[in-house]
């Protein structure tokens, strides 16, 4: 399943505006804040889609029925770029374990990249919700060998979902052939990749964009 969280004009279309804007983007903070904001809105979408219990809460004038999660997610993000969107997920699920990767692209001499994977931090999973966070949904190379990653590394999960602020369709269909059950919210979906895999429109490199320019690998 795909959620496209712009589909219906709401502040998380604005907030996708922002990000993709070329002259508001310079503004680091702002920029790494509307992401928080996209995963603080992805959160509450989520939120609805969890299991809860019914439980009692005394208040200083008697006692209320409220629900709490049966369970708490495990949020995981790829690293660099995906630590604000991670964070406004976490601002939410305040509770929630957490699970880290490092993932980039490594280029070859004749353009063409591989994805490598060095770090990985990751609670035991089975049975979990999994909230996986990367902003931009490329090619979708890094996120299925993530995946793919964590759950070797950590069991089976419930549920798993994918947090994008960008999606392009080629990789929506490539997360979607590798992990069919998945549900993917997407804070908007673009039709085009460009030669280097760089999403079309899109917003240009989000880890750039977040904590500046790295000397490419
Ligand atoms: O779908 P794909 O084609 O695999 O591309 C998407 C990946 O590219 C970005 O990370 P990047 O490699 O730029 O690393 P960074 O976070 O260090 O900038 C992004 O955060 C994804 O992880
Ligand atoms: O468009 C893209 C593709 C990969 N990584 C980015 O940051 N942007
Ligand atoms: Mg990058």
């Amino acid at each position: 399943m795909v959620i496209n969280l712009s589909a219906t004009p709401s502040l998380a279309g604005v907030w996708v505006g922002e990000i993709r804007d070329k002259q508001l983007q310079t503004d680091r903070m702002r920029f790494r804040r509307n992401l928080e904001r996209i995963g603080e809105a992805a959160a509450y979408e989520i939120s609805k889609h969890l299991s809860y219990r019914q439980t009692t809460v005394t208040t200083p004038l008697g006692t209320a029925t409220c629900a709490v999660p049966e369970q708490q997610p495990v949020l995981a993000t790829i690293l660099r770029a995906g630590m604000p969107l991670h964070q406004g997920l976490l601002h939410y699920f305040d509770r929630a374990d957490n699970a880290f990767i490092s993932a980039y692209r490594k280029h070859h001499a004749d353009g063409s990249f591989d994805i490598q994977l060095d770090y990985l931090s990751c609670p035991p999973l089975d049975g979990r919700v999994l909230i996986l966070a990367d902003p931009m949904l490329a090619t979708g190379a890094s996120l299925v060998k993530t995946l793919q990653c964590l759950l070797k590394e950590g069991g089976q999960p419930a549920a798993i979902h994918v947090v994008s602020a960008l999606a392009s369709t080629e990789g929506i269909r490539r997360v979607q052939e590798a992990f069919p059950k998945i549900t993917l919210w997407a804070g908007d979906i673009d039709e085009q990749l460009n030669d280097k895999g760089y999403i079309v429109p899109g917003l240009g490199d989000a880890g750039d964009l977040a904590f500046g320019l790295k000397k490419q690998q």
